[in-house]
């Protein structure tokens, strides 16, 4: 048909014939047609809000949101697969504009902020409107799958009671048990992080999951070389003995594949975040570690509520007396508010996940930079040697000798040890590249300080609204890797966080102070990491303990230490690449 002969009925017509007779590729079209739209409107309110960022007038500015393609969706895809590196490339090449941008996701304004002062004002100011219940249920209902339990729970007893509970962890009588036992059991278990034992039928579950080989045997019991992948090693040794203290023995004992559960299920956090359904490919495992989880946890309080009424809970709780406080109160409280057994088991277990995501990797990422550099080693030997000593087993007169245990000096390793303490720091400046989400419940004005605004080459700070109902985003690794705060920042530093007057100090060290300052990679208000005075500790031990005990080198790379690449998830950045070491046991310092 000659539609020029006919006019705009005939051209309509043709058109709706067309799309008649090819629907898929007439879908297809709308859909490309959607989306151009969508980014030449995104775009054009984009340049909008842009422009009206450099106009000079006084009053808070609207946030860009960054223009997209996809309606609805927005930056969702770009979001989940890219994280931290996607909002630090974004951030960088907004210039001037990147202390604060938006996205758009799920229908719902996200607002990313990356200055530090506007990160303080919404993580530290009380009277700043925001809240992060919103994203909590989110997470329990999706990622925790607890069919609505959380929520059910009455808000006040929520909020107030069991999320009370957490507030404890943060004090000295949490904190002092809880290390007690931990220190005790690094003391005991380091000279066996790698036993030497050649069979898997007698190594622990960490030798067995780091794939423990032993090269070796050396010339009596306690000298052999071994080979190991550290990053499983370091993550199961840890997260052994901090399940050990947060539930206690028996639970370790009785669900000891509980660790592999809770990293196969975080390994899809993103994606079980975004609402992807368990029949998917790929989720099917992460989902079925979970119910384990679950159903561990379950078993774990079941027991503790008869333990604690003077029932019997049965011979696999034989001892529960050492359930944390945390856990044992928090379950408490969850049962006096009358929630769903579904409820404590997903809220307790959210603790299990919190203690083992960050941590573990921290103390992985920690050795291996201290390792790959051996003045490094060599000095942090030196410094720490006073607070980690060697102590060998009184003689028994048995053919079997006890083995060698620590004697650590914990709290000397976290006041004396400038340098320990100052490559914790900058370990998680570099590999703990953590996110803290909250949502605005009031419309209210954030201010970036003079000082931001000049890092960023503005002649003036810029304050800007955050509406109601929107979403706010602190990636903190985008500053932490920002090299307008941190010169160099791929460089290893452990001195980076010392405090200025260093160089006045004559002390040899023990007077340095090491500052997070601009650094939050807590988080901070309401909701701010509760294992921080643990963790700190935690993290320091655990790496002081294995860089006394043992000596490793690197396998392959030409015996080379080689970054082996970030994997990011839901906590500290995962390696992408195995780091196989050669281990050897130091018996003397
Ligand atoms: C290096 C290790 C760790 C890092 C970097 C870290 C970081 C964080 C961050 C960024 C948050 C969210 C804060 C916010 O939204 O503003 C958080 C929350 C939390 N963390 Fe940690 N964390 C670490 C270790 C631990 C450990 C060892 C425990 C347990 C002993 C723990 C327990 C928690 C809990 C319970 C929350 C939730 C707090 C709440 O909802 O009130 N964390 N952590």
């Amino acid at each position: 048909m000659d539609v020029t002969q006919h006019g705009p009925v005939a051209i309509l017509q043709s058109t709706v014939n067309t799309a008649l007779n090819h629907p898929l590729l007439s879908l297809l079209a709308t859909l490309i047609l959607v989306c151009v739209y969508t980014r030449i409107a995104s775009g054009i309110r984009y340049s909008a809000a842009i422009s009206n960022l450099s106009q000079s007038s006084t009053g808070p500015k609207t946030v860009p949101i960054l223009p997209y393609w996809i309606p609805w969706l927005g930056h969702g895809i770009s979001f989940v697969s890219g994280g931290t590196s996607f909002l630090t490339r974004e951030a960088r090449s907004l210039g001037q504009n990147g202390s604060i941008y938006a996205l758009s996701m799920a229908n719902s304004t996200h607002n990313v902020v990356t200055s530090p002062s506007i990160a303080r004002q919404i993580l530290i100011d009380r009277n700043s409107p925001i809240t992060m219940e919103p994203f909590v249920y989110h997470t329990m209902k999706t990622f925790w799958d607890d069919h609505g339990s959380i929520k059910a729970v009455e808000p006040n007893a929520l909020w107030n009671n069991i999320h009370g509970v957490l507030t404890g962890m943060l004090r000295e009588s949490f904190v002092t048990t809880a290390i007690k036992g931990t220190v005790q059991r690094v003391e005991e278990r380091t000279w066996n992080l790698v036993s030497g034992s050649e069979s898997p039928v007698d190594q622990s579950s960490w030798e067995r999951l780091a794939n423990v080989e032993i090269i070796s045997k050396g010339s009596n019991d306690d000298s052999f070389v071994a080979e190991a992948s550290l990053f499983p090693l370091l993550r199961y040794f840890v997260g052994n003995i901090a399940t050990d203290v947060l539930f206690g023995h028996n639970f370790i004992e009785n669900y000891p594949d509980i660790m592999q559960d809770l990293f196969e299920m975080d390994s899809r956090f993103n994606l079980f975040l975004a609402g992807t359904p368990s029949w998917i490919p790929g989720m099917a495992s992460a989902s079925m570690a979970r119910e384990r989880i679950i159903n561990a946890v379950l078993d774990h309080h079941d027991a503790y509520f008869k333990y604690v009424e003077g029932q019997d809970p049965g011979p696999r709780w034989s001892d529960m007396s050492d359930v944390s406080t945390v856990i044992a109160d928090r379950a408490i409280e969850f049962r006096k508010a009358g929630s769903a057994p579904r409820g404590w088991a997903t809220g307790n277990g959210a603790i299990l996940w919190a203690m083992n995501i960050n941590a573990n990797p921290v103390i992985f990422w920690m050795v291996r930079y201290i390792y790959s550099d051996p003045t490094l080693l060599e000095e942090v030997r030196r410094e720490v040697a006073l607070y980690v000593r060697i102590k060998n087993a009184t003689d028994n007169g048995l053919p079997i000798k006890e083995a060698p245990r620590l004697d650590i000096d914990i709290a000397a390793l976290w006041t004396k040890c400038p340098l320990l303490k100052g490559a914790f720091f900058e370990t998680m400046r570099l590999e703990a590249a953590s996110m803290s989400y909250k949502m605005v419940e009031e419309d209210f004005v954030v201010t970036e300080s003079e000082q931001d605004a000049r890092m960023l080459g503005k002649n003036e700070a810029q304050s800007y609204l955050l509406r109601k109902g929107e979403l706010i985003c602190i990636p903190h690794g985008v500053h932490q890797s920002d090299e307008k705060y941190f010169r160099d920042p791929e460089r290893f530093d452990p001195r980076r966080f010392w405090a200025k007057d260093v160089e006045k100090d004559n002390s040899g060290g023990e007077d340095v102070r090491v500052e997070y300052g601009t650094m939050k990679v807590w988080g901070g208000g309401k909701q701010m990491c509760k294992g921080k005075t643990f963790a700190e500790r935690e993290v320091v031990l655990f790496a002081a303990a294995i860089v006394m005990q043992w000596d490793m080198v690197p396998v392959g790379n030409g015996g080379k230490w080689v970054h082996p690449g970030r994997k990011v998830g839901a906590g500290a950045v995962t390696p992408v690449k195995d780091v196989r070491v050669r281990l050897s046991r130091r018996e003397a310092w």
